[in-house]
């Protein structure tokens, strides 16, 4: 072969390989697999939407599976339907995320926990000027206080077991792809959920000695109970930004997750937008692909390229909007 020819590939697949291989030995946590069949998983939020579909998706491969919300009718049917898909019978626990002592208390009847998936939610998008402070309070609490109550009260035990076992263990955490950018409408809802990145972040440094590796999850919209009821709330201008990103169903968005726990992964994007958004919003987030960290060094760049054209397209709708509301006042 001509030295033209071998030169140029010797300059690229020299430099390439040899990256790949460094990040296969630096990447942290290092890569693990996370058994969950015969294993008890918790899911909050466990009798509606992402939750439920988590819920039978982790009964029909075997765990055991407890689910926790408020409302006790709702848990019964959830219990019900998932008993009917799979024949598993799960725990319910009627638990409301913002008494901690409840929670504690369910936690301790419900056993020792292996997988910890906190996916409680709520979400109603509105103006910051427009939305009343006693909402505000409520979302921060339930989203954010309401996981600090879970992890605190769950992690002893966990990592007892952990321990005990000799398994890894996993602490997952429902955030959003407003979690990852701020979207008009959700000044509440976003700061509850980017609140949920530097807690897994911190948190991970904190237990990975312990064999428990943490896992943030980023759904764009997706097709449940609880953002039907949010559409009938949602600003004109969030509707246009979140069709930005592809809407999901539930079951795809609960396999995506468990997948991605299973494999010990940090952030867990769930469609080809997110994978995007993780890329760019990277920053100092622990990964244990060095795949993935090869596409994040690879593409930040272009990819903040791609977010400014996305922002260039929302701040050109906000100005239209106002400029047609303005002009309807005149
Ligand atoms: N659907 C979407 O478009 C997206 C959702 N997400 C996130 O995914 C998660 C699940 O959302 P989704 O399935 O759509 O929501 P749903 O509204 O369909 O379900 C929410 C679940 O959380 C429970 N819950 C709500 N508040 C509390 C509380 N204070 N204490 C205990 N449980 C509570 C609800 O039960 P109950 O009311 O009986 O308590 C219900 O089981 C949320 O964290 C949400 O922010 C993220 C991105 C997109
Ligand atoms: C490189 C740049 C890529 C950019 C991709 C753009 C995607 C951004 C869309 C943001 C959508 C926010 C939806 C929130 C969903 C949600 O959380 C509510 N349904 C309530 O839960």
């Amino acid at each position: 072969m001509s030295s033209s020819l071998l030169s140029p590939l010797l300059i690229t697949i020299v430099p390439v390989s040899g990256l790949l291989i460094f990040l296969a030995l630096i990447t942290r946590p290092r890569p693990t697999r996370i058994p969950i069949k015969g294993r008890h998983v918790f899911i909050t939020g466990g009798s509606s939407g992402i939750g439920l579909a988590i819920a039978r998706l982790a009964a029909a491969e075997g765990a055991r599976v407890s689910i926790l919300a408020r409302n006790r009718q709702r848990l019964d049917e959830a219990r019900d339907s998932i008993r009917l898909a799979t024949g598993v019978e799960v725990g319910i626990y009627s638990v409301d995320v913002r008494d901690a002592e409840a929670v504690a208390r369910a936690i301790e009847v419900a056993g020792p926990i292996d997988v910890l998936i906190c996916n409680q939610g709520v979400f109603t998008p509105q103006e910051l000027e427009k939305q009343e402070m006693d909402e505000i309070k409520f979302i921060v609490d339930v989203n954010l206080m309401g996981t600090f109550h879970l992890i605190k009260a769950a992690l002893p035990n966990m990592k007892r077991k952990t321990r005990e076992t000799g398994l890894p263990s996993s602490i997952a955490i429902m955030s959003a792809q407003a979690g990852q950018v701020g979207v008009y409408g959700y000044t509440a809802y976003s700061a509850s959920k980017f609140a949920l990145r530097g807690l897994s972040e911190a948190l991970q440094h904190e237990v990975i000695a312990d064999n428990i590796f943490v896992s943030l999850i980023f759904p764009s919209d997706t097709d449940t109970p609880g953002f039907s009821e949010e559409l009938r709330r949602r600003p004109e201008i969030s509707k246009i930004i979140a069709a930005s990103s592809g809407g999901m169903k539930a079951d795809d968005v609960a396999r995506i997750s468990l997948n991605g726990i299973k494999a010990g992964r940090f952030s867990i994007p769930c469609n080809f937008e997110g994978t995007m958004l993780s890329i760019v919003t990277a920053g100092l987030s622990p990964q244990s692909s060095f795949m993935a960290a090869f596409l994040e060094i690879s593409f930040a760049g272009f990819m903040r390229f791609v977010a400014l054209c996305f922002q260039w397209n929302w701040f050109s709708s906000i100005e239209k909007w106002h400029a047609k509301n303005n002009s309807k006042q005149n």
